[in-house]
């Protein structure tokens, strides 16, 4: 698939850009979902992450449906929920959220918080993790409400991101 090799970002102040918001949640709970995320992995490595407005950020963060400019078109609802592209410049890093499904901060629908998590672990050069209580665990489970101010990362997603940045 397309997460090449163990990249990482050569860098620790990243810009991110919402491009685009999704008509399912307001922009501001998009960008508290997005701001919640990158905190949980700014706050146990050396990133830290600034929101741009304008502009090429290091991490473009985008809904779009279906065929959406790169060669991994989305798929309607369900199935392919989100995909992310490892450090590097360019795509690398943009994150992508499928408009076909329904954003939603409880559990309604796709959670966007648990989804931007996982893709923003990508973004930031993860991979996969085999505990199925890690973020990064391949699979999503049916989650119950996820109240973000409360999540709590699990050992081995902290272990992956500090191998890579600690
Ligand atoms: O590595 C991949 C390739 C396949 C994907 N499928 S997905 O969009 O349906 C998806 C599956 C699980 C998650 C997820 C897993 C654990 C916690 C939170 C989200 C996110 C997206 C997305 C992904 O991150
Ligand atoms: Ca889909
Ligand atoms: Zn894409
Ligand atoms: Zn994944």
């Amino acid at each position: 698939s397309h997460f090449p090799g163990k990249p990482k970002w050569q860098k620790t102040s990243l810009t991110y850009r919402v491009v685009n918001y999704t008509p399912d949640i307001t922009n501001s709970e998009v960008d508290y979902a997005i701001a919640q995320a990158l905190g949980l992995w700014s706050e146990v490595t050396p990133l830290n992450f600034r929101q741009i407005y304008t502009g090429e950020g290091d991490i473009m963060i985008s809904f779009g449906y279906k065929d959406h400019g790169d060669f991994f078109p989305f798929d309607g609802p369900l199935g392919i929920l989100a995909h992310a592209f490892s450090p590097s410049n360019g795509i690398g890093g943009d994150t992508h959220f499928d408009e076909d499904e329904t954003w939603t901060l409880g559990n309604q629908g796709v959670n966007m918080f648990l989804v931007a998590l996982h893709e923003l672990g990508h973004a930031l050069g993860l991979e996969h993790s085999r505990y199925e209580q890690a973020i990064m665990y391949p699979t999503l489970s049916d989650n119950a409400f996820v109240d973000p101010t409360k999540f709590k990362l699990f050992k081995d997603d902290v272990a992956g991101i500090q191998a890579l940045y600690g």
